[in-house]
């Protein structure tokens, strides 16, 4: 087989990427929190909207650091932004939770989690994401290429200028693909295992919407970011 290489400019934009991704990461102090001390689902409710709230201001910094995407037109960003942060929440909190924490801590979170009032319909698709990423072993810079391949697509709605957006995650998807091989050459068929987690995150996203409304209906509490990206009223 031919050997692969990356150019020096997708050595570039990987080093661009990653130093974005680890830039950006989210305070611990949140997570720290809903480890330590014992709550009600109410409280524990409380700070995981803290968490998904500062998840999604990392990742509006991480996408304003991926090469090219602040030329895009403007309301593209925005759409770009709605339509995939949901998605990219999923693949950072499955990396924070398969890689960040010590396993101890792991089971404690996931404690927490499953006491803060969220429905059981949703909680074991999300932990059986979670586990299935946390199998893939991925390394901080295919995490980091991954999440910008999931923001940076075409397809997301009111998207107008399709062709730009394409031309930019191709290029990710190319330095995704070689990444692959050179991260994981025993393993044939292991970009196409990372892009198949891609499909599974849109039927999260859809349980997300779904959870969203119920705890709406239940009259929960959200932060005005939140009700921003996800057009929460
Ligand atoms: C921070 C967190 C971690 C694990 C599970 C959950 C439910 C959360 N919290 C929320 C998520 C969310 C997320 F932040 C990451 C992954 C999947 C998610 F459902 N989305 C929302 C939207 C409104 C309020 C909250 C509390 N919330």
């Amino acid at each position: 087989r031919e050997k692969v290489e990356m150019t020096k400019e997708q050595r570039a934009l990987m080093k661009a990427i990653v130093d974005a991704y680890n830039r950006h990461q989210i305070p611990q102090d949140v997570a720290k929190k809903l480890l330590q001390e014992q709550y009600s689902a109410e409280e524990n409710f409380l700070l995981l909207t803290e968490m998904a709230t500062s998840q999604v201001q990392v990742l509006v910094e991480f996408t304003k650091n991926i090469p090219g995407f602040l030329s895009l037109d403007r309301e593209d960003q925005i759409a770009l932004l709605k339509g995939s942060t949901v998605e990219a929440m999923f693949l950072r909190s499955a990396q924070v939770f398969s890689r960040k924490m010590p396993n101890g801590h792991t089971v404690v979170l996931e404690e927490r989690i499953r006491k803060s009032g969220i429905p059981d319909e949703f909680m074991t698709p999300m932990f059986n994401f979670y586990k299935s990423i946390g199998e893939l072993h991925m390394v901080q810079e295919e995490q980091a290429i991954l999440t910008a391949i999931t923001i940076l697509m075409p397809d997301r709605p009111y998207v107008k200028d399709h062709q730009a957006v394409e031309r930019l995650q191709e290029t990710m998807l190319n330095v995704l693909r070689k990444l692959c091989v050179l991260q994981h050459p025993q393993e044939q068929q292991y970009f196409a295992r990372l892009l198949g987690r891609l499909t599974e995150l849109r039927t999260l996203s859809h349980y997300h919407a779904e959870m969203l409304t119920s705890w709406k209906m239940n009259d929960h509490k959200f932060t005005p970011l939140l009700c921003e990206i996800w057009d929460v009223q």
